[in-house]
């Protein structure tokens, strides 16, 4: 079974720093007044307003959000509401989510083969589905059996990775989980998966080094798992 995170691994980190976070900082403000009686548009506006303390309007509470957009903060009622707004965006074809020219035939491939692949990403699983079903080399969510995003827990807690095995009715010996975050990786380690080092070189000019990479095997691109796995 292969779990694999997006941003920076199957997908570069440009894409989602300079073309999606910057769609929903734009749409946010037009977003909630449009949307903000919405239950579960609701529910995670008054998780927002919860976490930011003082008495908190629609006005306070676009201004956090857009905040954590600049500070990338991995918040599920951020990404949850990021998803929703990117759903237009995918809709109207503003963009296609990039895809890694080699990680969209090895996906394939390993599907083809009887791999079961599933999905671990910070994004939310709308998000992931909207990405994945809109990517540079087409609907690719049919690859994959499962989704995980951080409702099943933070992606640098061990835990997180112990309960996507038990989600996937697998030791998690026979997880092998694909990241370019090393912190990430320990945890997956930690719990007992096998993990390897997605360095991409668009994303982290500089290569990690066997120090860096804390005894994770390491590649560039998809085409190298295989050999290693
Ligand atoms: C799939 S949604 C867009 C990416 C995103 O918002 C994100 O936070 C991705 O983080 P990852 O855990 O995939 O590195
Ligand atoms: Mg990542």
């Amino acid at each position: 079974m292969i779990l694999t995170d997006i941003e920076g691994t199957t997908s570069s980190i440009s894409f989602v720093k300079d073309v999606l976070f910057p769609y929903a900082r734009r749409a946010l403000p037009g977003f909630v007044a449009a949307h903000g009686n919405d239950p579960e548009v609701r529910h995670w506006l008054d998780v927002v307003a919860t976490e930011h303390g003082a008495m908190c309007d629609d006005a306070m509470i676009v201004e956090t959000l857009q905040g954590w957009i600049d500070a990338d903060r991995k918040h599920t009622a951020l990404k949850a509401l990021q998803g929703m707004i990117w759903s237009s965006g995918y809709r109207d074809a503003d963009f296609t989510a990039h895809i890694y020219p080699d990680a969209a035939p090895a996906l394939r491939r390993w599907h083809e083969a009887g791999e079961t692949l599933a999905v671990y990403s910070s994004g939310s699983v709308p998000a992931q589905k909207l990405f994945f079903g809109h990517s540079d080399a087409g609907d690719l969510t049919g690859l994959f059996s499962n989704w995980f995003d951080t409702e099943v827990g933070g992606k640098r807690d061990a835990d997180s990775y112990a309960r996507i095995a038990d989600a996937l009715d697998a030791a998690p010996a026979e997880v092998l989980f694909l990241s370019d975050v090393v912190e990430e990786l320990d945890a997956a380690r930690d719990a007992g998966m096998r993990t390897i080092l997605v360095d991409r070189l668009d994303d982290y000019p500089t290569p990690r080094d066997a120090t860096a990479a804390n005894g994770h095997p390491r590649v560039t691109t998809f085409d190298q798992i295989d050999a290693i796995r």
